[in-house]
This record gives C-alpha cells, structure tokens and sequence, in this order.
C-alpha cells in the first residue's frame, strides 16, 4: 500500500527518498562528532535529520508534498550554513549537496533565491573559507554546480511532463484517458469527502457515429471527436474534467454540483453539441448519463449508474439526458424545444439526414 502510493506520486517519493538518504548519511557524521568531542557540529547534524525526517513523515500523511519539499530545501540550506561556521571547510563541502537537492527538490526559481543565499552565507564565513581565493573558488564552482543542476532539472522536468502526457491524454482529443480517470476520481473522491461537497459524474456517447465513419470516413470521425473534446472544454468549469474512455464515449467528472445542476450541465452539453458539431450538415448528437455519488456507495457503483442512465438514454431514442434520481420532468427530452435543426426529428438518424443532404466523402 505505502509503496504503491510512493510508486504513484513523484513528488512524495522524491522527499521520501531524501529523508532515507539523510538519515543513513548524516546520521554517522553525527555519532563521530559527539564521540571527537564536537557536541555543537553533532548537535546541528541531529536537528537537520529531526527535521528532514518530519517533513517526509508530514508529506507521506498529509500527503502535501509541495510544502514539504520546501521545507526540506529550507532545513539543507540553513543546516549546511550552520556546520560551515561551526565545523569550517569540512562543513562548507556539503554545499554542493544541498545545491543539486535544492534543484531536484522545489521549483527552480525558488531553488536559485535560496541557493544564492546560501551560497552567499557558506562564502562569507571566516572559519570554513578564510582566504579570498577560497572563497572565489568556492563560488564559483557552487555556482557551477548549480547551473548543471538548473540543467538537469529542467529536462528532468520537461521530460516527466511529456511522459505523463503520454501515460494520462488520449492522443487524439486531449481529453484524459481512463488511467488519468481513475487517478483522478481517487483525488475526487478524496476531496469530496474532506469537503463534504457533492460529486457527480456524466458518461456520454457519440448517436449512430458508426455511421460517420462508414459515410464520411474515419478521418472525418475522428475530427469529430477532436470537435466534442473541444467544445466540451469550452462550456464546463475549469474543475470540470473531460475522459475519452474509448471510441467515442466519454465521462466528465463534476464536483460540487447537485443532480439537478448535473443534469443542468449534461443538457447543456448536449445542446452545444448538437448546435456546434457538424459533419458538413451533418449533425452530432449524444446521449447522457449521469449520477451522483451517494454516501457509503462504492465507486463501481456510482459508475454502474452514470453508464446505465446513459444506456436508458440510448433506448429511449438516443440524444437526451437522463441523470440517475432526477425525476421525469426535468429528464424530459428537450431536443425538440432545444434548438434542433430542423430537418433532424428525435428519432431520426442522422445518417438519414445525411442521406438526404449529399455529400459522399467531405472531412468535417
Ligand atoms: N473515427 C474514429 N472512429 C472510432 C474511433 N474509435 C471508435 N470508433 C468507431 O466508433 C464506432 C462506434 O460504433 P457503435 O459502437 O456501433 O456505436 P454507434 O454507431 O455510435 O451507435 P450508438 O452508440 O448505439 O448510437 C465504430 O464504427 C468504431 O469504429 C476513433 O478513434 N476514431
């Protein structure tokens, strides 16, 4: 379970990590002191793993791994200027350490304020660098080092962002795909139940799309797909997230509304849909399932509900919204009050409109 959750969040395993690290190499440094007669310099060795250790503690329970990181960067400077002044050169080589932890360890213009503080401070010290041409040496290849170190973590980052990209967007829409789903729903969930506010979630799915592979081809439908994702974007909150679960259905995640605003939104959606998303006249409609989450419900369940009102949607004649709980009145299908061209009737295909209309191949 631990290792999971460490396996799962970057952030905390890097903080985790150093906390082990610390521990397993200062810790020796402190025991030879107290035994050479250097209670001070051991002192100041103990302290600096006291609070390294809490902070990986509070970041693994609390799971607040920003603050912790700084904190962390904060106790490596302040405690690497303190062994210079009291145990001298020996104390000022740790620099170099603290430096690429700094980098590693919070956003790297924060890492350049405090390492030029600290770099300042180890430099100025009488005890660890008396004379001019060692501290001009030290400063210099600190600030060497911290340059690879921006470096490194830069690319270091760049590199982690297209990873997680990769592993968590569908390529094609940029929506999430269903592993960022379950991430996220886990963080949902967990906010939810801090917070006390309500969690819905909508599940959709493309009406007839087969058909505007078959007659249009399957560059059309997926430009299709990149339309919905857009437009779906567009008209929900920033909260608001959009899944790709496959082919084309997708869920949109939505905190803090009530089933009656889920199903408010889902309408909504659907509506923007149909008005914006055309295949040349040909016009896109989707049906809507939603639910909300209940207390002491699984989350299995809650996704069984949002899929079956989705599918109730699809029997009784696709493009509708149906919300699990909300009663027939307001989930009665507005299409034909809603804005519907005109030539689409509820339960009509689209494919006979587009039959209708003409073109053979176009892409959308
Ligand atoms: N263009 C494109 N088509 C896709 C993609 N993924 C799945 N599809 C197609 O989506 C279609 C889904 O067809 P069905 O499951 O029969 O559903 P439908 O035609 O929308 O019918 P209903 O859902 O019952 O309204 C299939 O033709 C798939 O080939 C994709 O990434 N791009």
């Amino acid at each position: 379970m631990w290792m999971k959750r460490i396996r799962q969040d970057f952030n905390l395993a890097l903080v985790v990590t150093f906390g082990v690290i610390t521990n397993v190499m200062i810790l020796p440094f402190a025991a030879y002191r107290f035994l050479s007669g250097q209670n001070l310099a051991a002192l100041i060795d103990l302290l600096i793993v006291a609070c390294i250790s809490l902070g990986a503690v509070h970041a693994y329970v609390s799971g607040r791994t920003q603050g912790a990181s700084l904190f962390l960067a904060v106790t490596y400077s302040i405690g690497c200027i303190a062994i210079a002044y009291v145990a001298g050169t020996a104390g000022s080589l740790w620099m170099y350490a603290v430096l690429l932890s700094n980098f590693l360890l919070i956003e790297r213009l924060r890492a350049v304020l405090i390492s030029t503080c600290a770099i300042a401070a180890v430099a100025a010290s009488p005890l660890a660098l008396p004379e001019l041409a060692h501290k001009a040496a030290f400063v210099g290849s600190s600030v060497v080092v911290s340059l690879f170190s921006f470096a490194f973590a830069w690319r270091t980052d760049v590199q982690r962002q297209q990873l997680e990209n990769l592993a968590t967007l569908d390529p094609l829409t940029g929506a999430g795909n269903r592993r960022a789903m379950g991430a996220q729903i886990n963080a949902a969930l967990a906010e939810s139940a801090r917070s006390r506010k309500p969690l819905g979630l909508i599940t959709f799915d493309l009406d007839h799309f087969k058909q505007v592979n078959d007659r249009f081809g399957h560059e059309a439908g997926d430009h299709v797909l990149v339309q919905v994702a857009s437009v779906v974007r567009r008209i929900t909150r920033r909260a608001d997230r959009l899944f790709r679960l496959g082919g084309e259905e997708f869920a949109l995640l939505i905190p803090d509304a009530d089933a009656q605003a889920l199903w408010e939104i889902a309408e909504k959606v659907r509506e923007s849909l149909m008005r914006e998303v055309r295949c040349g006249e040909f016009p896109i409609t989707a049906s809507f399932g939603g639910s909300l989450l209940r207390a002491n419900e699984s989350e299995r369940q809650w996704r069984e509900r949002a899929d079956a009102a989705m599918y109730r949607a699809k029997r009784e004649g696709r493009n509708r919204s149906i919300v699990d709980g909300v009663s027939r009145p307001a989930n009665d299908n507005l299409l034909a009050s809603a804005g519907a061209p005109s030539a689409l009737s509820a339960n009509e295909r689209p494919i006979d409109l587009a039959t209708r209309l003409g073109p053979d191949r176009l892409v959308c």
